[in-house]
């Protein structure tokens, strides 16, 4: 199969969890009304988001058991198997069994099947003297493993947010076969208009594959203030949908030929000079 439809849907999430839930539902389901066939959330979109907001959101759940057994991620594998589409969970925060916190992403087959769990591998530490600063290693453990998955089009790998600006998940995924990225992510008004189009249209150019970055949409009552802008990029690091900061939805076509297009045009894969830099081919 040689192209699908990707829908990214920009909400916002407010402080109660169910409303937040139904909200997601809905908007999933007219998506899937609308053609998509794989269909993204934003990061932390059960709950607000920020590092006082981790610990009381946070749900311990099992991969082991159908629908994941909590009472977001059951909800999320209704909805895919609802939609019957391929859903990528945004974000929520996860307990650990030993009780450590994660920001995860949780990934649904057609059926409802837990296919993937990403648990947020770069922590939000920044400062921005005056402006910001954010510490979610206060409150988080950071993920340890890389996540791809597989669907019908082809493996998908996955980052969140703050994952974006680490180019080595992007290069490894490609180089693994990924035909594209995905990265829930909520960016701010600081960060965002300086790097938010920047860093998924890199992670596209270097990688030559699609990239899409799913932001919850900008609460102007929310604590923190998220960026929005949701895209998704081409292999070419064209943008091909994209939107502004409110709630909504975008979409786009998903055309695979593009890959091997822009790789025959500009074969950066054949050209690599891995004798000249050894250390990144291991
Ligand atoms: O990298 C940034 O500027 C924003 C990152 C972020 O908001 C996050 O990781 O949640």
């Amino acid at each position: 199969m040689s192209s699908f439809k990707i829908a990214l849907i920009q909400l916002a999430a407010g402080a109660q969890k169910a409303a937040n839930l139904t909200k997601a539902r809905t908007k999933v389901l007219e998506a899937a009304r609308n053609g998509a066939n794989l269909i993204v959330l934003p990061e932390c979109f059960n709950s607000p988001y920020g590092t006082q907001h981790f610990a009381n959101y946070a749900e311990e759940f099992h991969t082991t058991v159908a629908g994941g057994s909590s009472e977001s991620t059951q909800a999320l594998s209704k909805m895919a198997q609802d939609a019957q589409v391929y859903l990528i969970g945004g974000s929520i925060p996860e307990r650990s069994r030993e009780g450590a916190l994660f920001n995860t992403c949780t990934v649904w087959d057609p059926q409802g099947t837990l296919v993937a769990v990403h648990r947020k591998i770069h922590l939000f530490d920044v400062n921005f003297p005056g402006k910001m600063v954010f510490k979610e290693s206060s409150v988080l453990e950071a993920g340890r493993e890389m996540t791809e998955f597989a669907t019908p089009w082809g493996k998908v790998g996955l980052g969140i947010c703050y994952d974006m600006r680490f180019p080595e998940l992007a290069m490894v995924a490609a180089r693994r076969g990924c035909i594209a990225m995905v990265y829930p992510g909520a960016f701010n008004t600081t960060t965002g208009p300086l790097h938010w189009e920047l860093l998924v249209r890199a992670r596209a150019v270097d990688n030559q594959i699609f990239v899409a970055a799913c932001s919850p949409a900008r609460d102007p009552e929310a604590g923190y203030q998220a960026w929005g802008h949701s895209m998704v990029v081409d292999p070419y690091a064209r943008v091909i949908a994209n939107m502004e900061e409110g709630e909504g939805m975008v979409y786009a076509d998903v055309d695979l030929k593009l890959i091997e297009e822009v790789r025959k045009a500009v074969p950066v894969y054949e050209q690599r000079r891995f004798d000249v830099y050894p250390d990144v081919a291991r």
